[in-house]
């Protein structure tokens, strides 16, 4: 049965962005995925100064709305990188946190679907017909999370923390 996720209090709702999940990439922590990802967009931008208050934003929707400002200029290769972005934030975010990424790995092989109502790319959209990239994503990192697990049982190795 395809599982549907979307606010954070709903099911499943470790799967969202806004979940708390703290990160560090490249050396920096991020309180949750989706301030990591909202500060990427201006990356090398004239706006990159923005990316400090992104980090320092006090909830995921604060973090959500800055980013989302019109008014600001995105890096220029943002469309290309974006899920790329979102695949390494979210692939950490459940190499991080062993209790979600154990309900990640028993969804078993289910489809797994953003249920947005508006957003037809990382999401399904209203009638499902969207794109659902970060349900693509996450199916994704579960795969690779089991070939990693294989790995570590081959070479004794493990997963840390
Ligand atoms: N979960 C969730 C949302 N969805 C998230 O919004 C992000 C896309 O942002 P953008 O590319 O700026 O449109 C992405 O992380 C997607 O999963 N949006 C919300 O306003 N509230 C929410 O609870």
């Amino acid at each position: 049965m395809t599982i549907y996720f979307y606010k954070v209090w709903q099911p499943y709702g470790c799967f969202s962005n806004f979940s708390s999940h703290p990160i560090q990439i490249h050396g920096t922590y991020w309180s949750t995925v989706e301030h990591y990802y909202q500060a990427q967009k201006f990356v090398g931008s004239k706006d990159a100064v923005i990316i400090p208050v992104i980090h320092a934003a006090a909830t995921p929707e604060e973090a959500a709305a800055l980013g989302r400002c019109n008014s600001r200029t995105l890096r220029l290769d943002w469309d290309v990188v974006k899920t790329q972005v979102m695949r390494e934030a979210v692939l950490k975010k459940f190499l991080t946190h062993t209790d979600i990424r154990e309900i990640l790995l028993a969804t078993g092989d289910e489809m797994i679907v953003e249920n947005s109502p508006t957003d037809y790319f990382w999401g399904c959209g209203t009638d499902k017909t969207g794109n659902n990239h970060l349900g693509k994503i996450l199916m994704n990192v579960r795969e690779e999370i089991r070939r990693l697990r294989l790995y570590s049982v081959i070479t004794s190795d493990c997963l840390t923390e």
